[in-house]
């Protein structure tokens, strides 16, 4: 079962206190959750805006733009008893809006989702340029790698079949899912990939705690504030939604 930050899901069996109390007991459970920092990463347009959007606010989002740097999406799930936070960077695939970014992407990273689009060659062949990128900014080669094949809705423009994209993902030891972020049908699917991670990371060493701030965040090993709003930090947000989700943009 997963849930939301905002929607306050939180277990809490103990007796209830009182409502000052009460502040200081969910801030303490906050700051102590353990949390991981996902990169997504992948060519323009391939739909990583949309498959985070799906994960953290749960539908497709009604319109986007091109991700400027990097977007920020979280989303708290009960992996066996435990509440994890996954903290989903959205970057940009338009080289000129990656520059800027790129070095705090890959900082402090616990897992890496891969994405390229089933109707789209030219995203497939990409894939060990991005591998490439990982291996320069020197990502620990032992954390979680996913591959993702998006838009398998558009069933009659599929220009990568499942045996190609599979041999690649087994030559760089990486599960291999093939989704679509805008197929209602396929929300569970989306669910399961990032549920899958959440699972592998459970093991994992997490980031530090964020301390809370109100309704913004600071991380003292990380130079990016979420205290600031997205267009201060220079950063694109996907449009709509109904803005209740703490640090998430739907
Ligand atoms: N048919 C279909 N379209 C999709 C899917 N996912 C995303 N799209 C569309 O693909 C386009 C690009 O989606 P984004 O999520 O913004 O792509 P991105 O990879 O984040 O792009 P950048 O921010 O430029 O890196 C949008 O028009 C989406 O509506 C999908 O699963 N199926």
């Amino acid at each position: 079962m997963a849930t939301s930050e905002s929607s306050g899901n939180v277990v809490d069996t103990s007796p209830k206190p009182q409502s000052s109390e009460r502040s200081v007991t969910v801030l303490e459970k906050q700051t102590q959750r353990r949390i991981f920092k996902i990169i997504v990463i992948g060519d323009s347009n391939v739909g990583k805006t949309c498959l985070t959007y799906r994960f953290c606010c749960g539908k497709f989002p009604d319109k986007t733009e091109a991700t400027i740097g990097v977007d920020f999406r979280e989303r708290i799930v009960d992996v066996d008893g435990e509440q994890l936070k996954l903290q989903l960077w959205d970057t940009a695939g338009q080289e000129r809006f990656r520059k800027s970014m790129v070095q705090h992407y890959y900082r402090n990273v616990h897992a890496v989702v891969f994405v390229y689009d089933v109707t789209k060659m030219s995203s497939f062949e990409s894939m060990p340029g991005w591998i490439e990128e990982c291996d320069r900014h020197n990502l620990n080669k032992e954390i979680p790698r996913i591959f993702v094949g998006n838009k398998c809705d558009v069933t009659d423009k599929i220009a990568i079949n499942t045996n190609l994209a599979q041999k690649f993902a087994d030559s760089h030891n990486m599960p291999l899912f093939e989704t679509s972020a805008k197929d209602e049908s396929k929300a569970n699917h989306v669910e399961a990939i990032f549920m899958t991670l959440a699972h592998k990371l459970k093991n994992a060493k997490p980031m530090m705690p964020v301390h809370m701030y109100g309704t913004g965040y600071s991380r003292s090993n990380d130079v990016v504030n979420i205290h600031d709003s997205p267009e201060k930090r220079g950063l694109q947000r996907a449009e709509s939604g109904d803005g209740t989700r703490e640090g998430c943009s739907c």
